[in-house]
């Protein structure tokens, strides 16, 4: 399966390292010139969960270069922003019944499909963690795995064909209820990933601080509802999207603090993408993240006052108005009420 990974940031440089690791040959897109230089000479490097990895990279090149070449699977790990200006871009190079793999956060492949074509996307999400120390060097956060499955639902030959031929290299999983996943990790994204980041450290050291767990039940509890008004049927990945015996925030019963429990462990010691992107000065992602559901939310009349809050830290943060600070978490809960 003739393999272009396009994007060489933290996801896009783990997928590459462990598939080239493993023998699959894989071909790598960058931005320029200067980056693609950049890994001709240092190969790729990765430490962490699922063992350390030195490879070499002989197929990077800026995307422009691969103009006329043909591929059977593109897999998409730039950001959401570049995503949709990238996909018209790259049906071109996808060989007859090729297929695009975006592994974006939030309902990117969705906007992709509604784009290009859902014949030509299939849904993928990452619930692997990974960190870009410096170019060519990654870390690997927890022992993750890539998720794929059809927009329309049900199994599919190129599932099949694409989980086989990823697995060589990294953990992949199907799913026959892809919609459903992608409300999973957005329930994850809006609170794991925007809370951390506002704060500026992961999961599992937001949570000790005071208030540290109510804004995180604040938040899920909010997106949760509008995921549940909408009608949407949030799949289990690896916890519960639905918290046993929902009663509110502040419960500690033993099935909740079990379920809270596997959440830190999954994901709690992944440094959140967007804590990344505060530390590059790159924008984020938070219009397709809490502020994606902020808009459903007001759409359908349900209250996301929480959620409206994050994203104006957020954007102020972005705008370096105020810096990741655990002094956000009194200001959520404050603000709010
Ligand atoms: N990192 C993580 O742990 C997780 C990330 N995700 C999601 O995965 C996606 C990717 O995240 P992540 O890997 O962290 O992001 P990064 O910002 O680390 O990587 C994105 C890469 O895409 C490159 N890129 C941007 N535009 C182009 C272009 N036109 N042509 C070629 N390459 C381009 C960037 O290059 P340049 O540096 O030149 O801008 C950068 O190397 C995001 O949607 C994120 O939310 C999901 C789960 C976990
Ligand atoms: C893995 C997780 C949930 C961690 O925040 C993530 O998706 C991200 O950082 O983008």
């Amino acid at each position: 399966m003739n393999t272009l990974i396009v994007g060489a940031g933290a996801l896009g440089g783990v997928i590459t390292g462990r598939l080239l690791d493993a023998g699959v040959e894989v071909a790598l897109a960058t931005r320029d010139r200067t980056s693609s230089d950049r890994l001709l000479t240092s190969g790729i490097r990765i430490s962490g969960v699922e063992g350390d990895v030195m490879v070499d990279v002989n197929r990077v090149a800026p995307l422009s270069d691969y103009r006329g070449q043909s591929f059977d699977l593109v897999l998409l790990a730039t950001k959401a922003q570049s995503a949709i200006e990238l996909a018209p871009q790259l049906i071109p190079l996808l060989a007859p019944g090729g297929t695009l793999l975006p592994i974006q956060n939030g309902g990117i492949p969705r906007l992709l499909a509604d784009e290009v074509g859902e014949e030509y996307v299939l849904g993928g999400l990452s619930n692997l963690g990974a960190t870009m120390i410096t170019h060519g060097v990654y870390e690997q956060r927890n022992a993750g795995h890539i998720l794929i499955g059809e927009l329309r639902g049900g199994n599919s030959g190129r599932t099949i064909a694409v989980d086989q031929w990823l697995a060589q290299g990294i953990s992949v999983r199907t799913t026959c209820n892809f919609r459903g996943s992608m409300w999973s990790k957005l329930l994850l994204n809006c609170s794991v990933t925007t809370i951390g980041a506002i704060v500026g450290c992961t999961m599992r050291e937001y949570v000790q601080l005071p208030l540290g767990r109510e804004v995180f039940e604040k938040i899920y509890s909010e997106v949760l509802n509008v995921v549940l008004a909408l009608g949407e049927q949030p799949e289990t990945m690896l916890v519960e999207p639905i918290p046993p015996c929902r009663t509110g925030s502040g419960d500690t019963s033993q099935a909740y603090e079990g379920w809270f429990q596997k959440i830190v462990d999954n994901y709690g010691d992944t440094k959140p993408s967007m804590l990344q992107d505060f530390e590059r000065g790159r924008s984020t992602e938070i219009d397709f993240i809490n502020g994606y559901v902020v808009g459903l939310g007001k759409q359908n009349g349900i209250n996301v006052e929480f959620n409206e809050v994050i994203v104006a830290i957020v954007k102020a943060i972005a705008g370096g108005d105020t810096r990741p600070s655990a002094d956000h978490l009194s200001a959520i809960i404050a603000r709010a009420s």
